[in-house]
């Protein structure tokens, strides 16, 4: 059994299907793309996934456990955490009390809590920020410092929202480089990417949605050979 299986999603907002009957799994410590043209349902996916959208149909579970419905905090317990789009950062706060505040949902020990949250700035390699404000972080660095607040609740699969959208490319070979090293740790990643010379050469497996539909999944080589993949993201 995968890590995490989403069998037959669905979600509809009044007579808006964002998601029809949408089925994959991610297996513990890969890598999984989620792509698809703008309004593809991706993020509706990730609302499902972390307990922010009630699902209309169909059911998701984390290691053979039902999170579909859940709320978010509940979720997270579980083991999945995510990233948004727009970086939800507390800039006036220092990128080491970002990480603490999530630290804390598993650490009520405020010395333990702060050790923990050094340990994931220095993974995402912005330990020169602990005492500074998140404000004074460059975009590149507030989207690390978004994953490394993630992985303070110590996920079993980290879902990311564009983290490399709108970076040069050094600063996409950098946010590559962290995405490896959370796999190396054995964090699954989901990752929803429009920047896709970022994620194909380092994803396992790719699912492709378009209007609601997931229209492939397979191999990044695979996916970017399918017809229905072109026609998707090149138009007919
Ligand atoms: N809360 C909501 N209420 C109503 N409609 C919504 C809501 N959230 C998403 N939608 C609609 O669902 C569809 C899918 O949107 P979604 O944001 O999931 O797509 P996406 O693939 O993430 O797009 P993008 O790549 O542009 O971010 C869109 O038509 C969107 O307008």
């Amino acid at each position: 059994m995968s890590l995490l299986e989403v069998k037959q999603v669905s979600k509809r907002f009044g007579g808006l299907t964002a998601n029809q009957d949408v089925s994959f799994s991610v297996d513990a410590g890969t890598v999984v793309g989620l792509i698809g043209p703008n309004g593809a349902g991706k993020t509706t996916m990730f609302n499902c996934v972390a307990g922010y959208y009630v699902p209309s149909a169909g059911s998701i579970q984390l290691d053979g456990r039902n999170i579909g419905g859940l709320p978010p905090e509940a979720c997270a317990r579980a083991g999945v955490a995510r990233t948004f789009q727009v970086a939800r950062t507390f800039t006036s706060m220092t990128a080491c009390e970002n990480v603490m505040a999530a630290a804390m949902l598993l650490q009520h020990n405020v010395a333990k809590a702060r050790t923990a949250a050094m340990g994931w700035l220095a993974f995402a390699n912005l330990q020169r920020f602990a005492d500074k404000p998140a404000a004074s972080m460059t975009i590149s660095e507030q989207r690390r410092l978004a994953v490394a607040r993630a992985l303070a609740i110590e996920p079993k699969i980290l879902l990311m929202d564009e983290v490399m959208a709108g970076l040069n490319p050094s600063e996409v070979r950098e946010a590559v480089d962290v995405v490896l090293k959370i796999r190396d740790r054995g964090i699954a990643c989901l990752i929803v990417e429009h920047v896709l010379e970022g994620i194909m050469p380092i994803a396992d497996k790719i699912v492709v949605l378009d209007r609601g539909v997931k229209i492939a999944e397979g191999t990044p080589q695979q996916v970017s050979n399918d017809p229905a993949v072109l026609t998707a993201y090149l138009g007919d």
